[in-house]
């Protein structure tokens, strides 16, 4: 469907839970594209999920790597380097906070989960971007996804919004460290999409619901779709676009009030 714009290139995917996963929909789209790939799985539950998936793209570069912890960063990239020596780009869908505190009030987060939502979810971006950038002798393109509750207050969303807030600036920031090396570093900002780490945030349906009402495009959005935008940006199609935060979220950012037509959500 998008021709060969990734022949040649090499990058890993980070995040990947299961089919639902929005990695799943950017790995497939860059696979299609003709980019080969290497994916990164979190813990040996996830390893039998991952394994096919990869394998169905012909991929059968999959390693273990918890961002919690520098020496499995490590490890992961020492990996990659003996693999591959070189890389094109890198893409992080990964996100955790206690789901316990994705819901009731922001105020009341503890400090343990503020600095592991921060540590998961903002600082290994940072951490991994760094390690590719080393490996992309030829420039390259990062990507990590975020979430409108960065910029605006939506329900349950609490510590997450101001972990995605600093992912977005961190974004800004690799952009202009990274820029003068030809590495773009960006964010897409997803509409919500039904996936195991969204369940875990207090009235998730009814947020979806709401977001198909109103959006100016009256649904939401799909992982395929997410993984065309990632496309556009990993390719030599985004190659002027960096520090860049793009909303694939069927417009959702731009409303300011109810649509006049949209029904109402409930709570069951
Ligand atoms: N689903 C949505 O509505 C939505 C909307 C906007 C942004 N996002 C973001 O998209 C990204 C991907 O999430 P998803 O919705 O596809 O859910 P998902 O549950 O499929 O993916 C989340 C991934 O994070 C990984 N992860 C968590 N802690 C980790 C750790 N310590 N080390 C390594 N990996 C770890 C999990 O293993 C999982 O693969 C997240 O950053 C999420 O915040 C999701």
């Amino acid at each position: 469907m998008t021709s060969q714009l990734m022949a040649g290139k090499r990058g890993l995917i980070m995040g990947l839970a299961n089919d639902k996963s929005i990695a799943w929909g950017i790995a497939r789209a860059l696979s299609d594209a003709g980019a080969e790939l290497a994916f990164s799985y979190q813990g040996d539950a996830l390893k039998k999920r991952v394994d096919p998936l990869a394998a169905s793209l012909g991929s059968a570069l999959v390693l273990p790597c918890d961002v919690g912890d520098e020496a499995s960063i490590d490890a992961l990239f020492d990996s990659l380097k003996a693999e591959w020596g070189t890389m094109d780009f890198i893409v992080h869908a990964i996100g955790f906070s206690d789901k316990n505190e994705l819901r009731g009030r922001y105020v009341d987060t503890s400090r343990q989960n503020f600095l592991t939502s921060m540590d998961i979810s903002v600082f290994s971006f940072t951490a991994v971007v760094k390690r590719a950038a080393a490996m992309m002798t030829e420039g390259g393109s990062a990507l990590t996804l975020t979430y409108y509750g960065a910029e605006k207050v939506m329900p349950h969303y609490n510590v997450m919004g101001v972990a995605k807030a600093a992912l977005e600036a961190s974004v800004r920031y690799m952009a202009e460290d990274l820029g003068k090396d030809g590495i773009r570093v960006n964010a897409i900002s997803a509409g919500t999409i039904k996936t195991l780490a969204a369940s875990g945030i207090g009235d998730f349906r009814l947020i979806m619901k709401w977001n198909e009402y109103n959006a100016p495009l009256r649904r939401t959005v799909t992982q395929e779709e997410v993984g065309k935008s990632a496309l556009y940006l990993l390719s030599d199609l985004g190659s002027a676009v960096t520090g860049e935060v793009l909303h694939v979220d069927a417009g959702y950012h731009v409303v300011g009030m109810k649509a006049v037509d949209a029904p109402d959500v409930t709570k069951e």
